[in-house]
């Protein structure tokens, strides 16, 4: 009997697709960059089993090309790529792979709103620029963390493990969420809900953690950053459109919030002639959140083994669309 094929849309860690090796056959794409659009809709139509990352665009076409498609597995807890409806339509199960990198997400969360709050590349380039000629009493000052106000908009598992992490800096955390969490957690993560006008207007560091759905697209645009403190500092490592680049500019260039940092951005990479660039009181990294060798050999294994339920005909461990099963 042929084994089931699948497509991989990237080379993943080394060992990541173990648990595939002996149950399909495995096509890996082997570029650096994604393949395009038309490569995945001619690939669709040859395999049984996809495993996607977040630069792919799954939308319904592609979907409903891929006849013998019967399982989509994205390296990513993040699924906005993926048309989750066309998918359900066909009954084709979606997994995605939570909780294996909250914690290296939520770390690297942290050390953005440090970077951002102590001024710290800006002050790595100084040096390196020969700029350091004697200690000054106002160089480079940014801003203390303790007594300052944390706002986490989104306080799903990556906005909890930042939470937490907050508890050593003696912080105020507020948050604003879809749903409130249980007064035990508030309790238990020292944290309090405040509607999200309000989180914006109080807080000193706001951080971004929610998904991206038609709701939280440009959730902060103009009308948000106005109601934030001059002296605001914005992070995020959700998703790139959640924030509009046009505002985010326009804010930072006129000084109306104090910084931000962001490990994503809209659209993804970001143009080398965007005019956030230009903004010395923004840092950008390359939407690194999850990347250390131990957490992307986690999702990998996690994807892997979602594909692999997947073509066997069992529920996949982490489905996003679990209601084809019913
Ligand atoms: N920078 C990176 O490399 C990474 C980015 N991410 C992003 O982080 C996101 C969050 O991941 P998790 O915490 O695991 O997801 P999660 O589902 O546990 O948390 C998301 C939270 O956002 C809340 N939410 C959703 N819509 C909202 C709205 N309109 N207003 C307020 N709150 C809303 C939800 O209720 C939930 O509490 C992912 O969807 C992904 O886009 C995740 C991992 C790595
Ligand atoms: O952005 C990364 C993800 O896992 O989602």
């Amino acid at each position: 009997m042929s084994l089931p094929k699948i497509f991989v849309t990237r080379q993943l860690p080394e060992r990541g697709l173990n648990p595939l090796l002996s149950h399909a056959e495995i096509e890996i794409w082997p570029e650096r960059q994604p393949p395009a659009y038309e490569i995945l809709l001619e690939k669709v139509q040859q395999i049984d089993g996809l495993l996607c990352l977040l630069t792919d665009r799954i939308d319904e076409q592609l979907i409903n090309t891929g006849k013998s498609l019967k399982v989509i597995s994205q390296m990513a807890v993040g699924y906005d790529n993926i048309d989750i409806k066309a998918a359900t339509n066909r009954k084709i199960p979606v997994g995605n792979t939570p909780g294996v990198l909250t914690d290296a997400t939520a770390d690297l969360t942290w050390a953005l709103l440090m970077c951002a709050a102590r001024r710290i590349i800006e002050s790595e380039q100084y040096v390196r620029a020969g700029s350091w000629q004697t200690w000054e009493p106002t160089l480079l000052l940014g801003t203390d963390l303790s007594g300052a106000t944390l706002g986490i908009v989104g306080l799903g598992r990556i906005g909890e493990a930042v939470a937490r992490r907050a508890s050593g800096f003696n912080l105020r955390v507020i948050y604003s969420s879809r749903h409130r969490r249980s007064k035990e957690i508030e309790a238990a993560l020292g944290v309090e809900y405040v509607e999200f006008n309000r989180l914006l207007q109080e807080s000193d560091i706001i951080t971004l953690h929610t998904a991206l759905s038609k709701e939280t697209h440009h959730l902060i645009s103009y009308a948000q950053f106005a109601l934030m403190k001059r002296s605001a500092i914005l992070i995020n490592t959700a998703r790139g459109a959640i924030v509009d680049p046009q505002a985010l500019y326009q804010t930072l260039k006129s000084g109306q919030i104090a910084g931000a940092a962001l490990d994503v951005t809209e659209p993804e990479p970001i143009p080398l002639d965007s005019p956030l660039l230009s903004l010395k009181n923004l840092i950008i990294t390359p939407h690194i959140g999850s990347a250390s060798y131990q957490t992307r050999l986690k999702m990998a294994t996690m994807a892997a083994n979602n594909l692999l339920a997947g073509l066997l005909n069992q529920p996949l461990p982490y489905c996003v669309n679990p209601e084809i099963y019913s």
